[in-house]
């Protein structure tokens, strides 16, 4: 079953054409990763998916029902979570505070839900809350840095506290927006290992958008190349490194043999 499906989507801004005619399916329970060299539209995709960008064109169905219309907080809200590939973490605010912003998106709001909704009911949700924030947190092994103000901590760590936000937000599909760029070695491996616990302990879909090929083509089920705002191949990581239109689409920024390594990490390690 797809979560998510993306039906011939087109975005231009004025004569750039970002996305055109886009289609893409993620199979629920996948890690599914959208790659592509620079300028290729795979922000613009996760824009228009999380509903920060609006499409001239398309489709986007998630759970079965259209997307149209909805404004971020409400995609968000049905549990489309979302890092960006610059940390949008409050910095002054601590780790744990952060944390809790992430489950805004499923309180009750407004004066009126404000006034009917107090009591035991509110604080049944905290506790849940409460409980979700701690289970986390033990989680992503960021109990030591809780209090912390997040702008004091180093890069790898401040990536972790955005994926704890993400997750606090309950989601079906975690979008994560190059989650190791910027990483050193341990710091990736650390991520790639918590990206796959959230797949198979939480059972969340993950949508990714990433440049390094070594991780992609190691924990991705199911990959899908853009470029210049078009999908050229869709397939599995061994099906998808050998495709020639890939390659070729690569070989703008490469030599053949830096993108053969990048293309297939098993042969880097050789
Ligand atoms: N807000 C915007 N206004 C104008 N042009 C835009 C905007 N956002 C994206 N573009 C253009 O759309 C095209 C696709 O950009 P996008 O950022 O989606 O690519 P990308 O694959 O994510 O690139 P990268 O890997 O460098 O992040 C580019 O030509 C870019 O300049």
């Amino acid at each position: 079953m797809n979560i998510l499906e993306i039906d011939q989507l087109s975005l231009s801004f004025g004569g750039v054409k970002a996305l055109e005619d886009v289609s893409l399916r993620v199979p629920k329970d996948t890690i599914t990763t959208i790659i592509g060299p620079n300028g290729a539209g795979k922000t613009s995709l996760f824009n228009c998916i999380s509903g920060f960008y609006k499409p001239q064109q398309g489709r986007i169905t998630y759970q079965g029902k259209p997307l149209d219309g909805l404004r971020p907080p409400k995609r968000a809200g049905l549990g489309l979570a979302r890092t960006f590939q610059n940390i949008a973490l409050f910095r002054g605010m601590t780790v744990l505070d952060n944390i809790k912003l992430g489950a805004h998106v499923h309180m009750k709001t407004g004066l009126l839900g404000s006034l009917v909704y107090f009591g035991r009911a509110r604080r049944e949700e905290m506790a849940v809350r409460e409980e979700v924030e701690r289970r986390i947190i033990d989680f992503l092994e960021i109990d030591h840095i809780r209090r912390q103000p997040v702008a004091n901590l180093p890069y790898g760590l401040q990536k972790r506290v955005e994926l704890a936000r993400a997750l606090a937000m309950k989601p079906e599909v975690l979008m994560l927006d190059e989650p190791v760029a910027g990483m050193n070695r341990e710091e990736k491996e650390d991520m790639a290992r918590f990206i796959l616990d959230i797949r198979e302990e939480w059972g969340i879909t993950i949508l990714m958008v990433e440049h390094d090929m070594g991780m992609v083509m190691d924990i991705s089920d199911h990959i899908a190349v853009l470029n210049f705002g078009k999908v050229i191949a869709e397939g599995d990581p061994g099906t998808v490194q050998k495709n020639p239109d890939v390659i070729k689409a690569y070989l703008g920024n490469s030599d053949i043999e830096s993108l053969r390594r990048k293309l297939n990490p098993n042969r880097e390690a050789a």
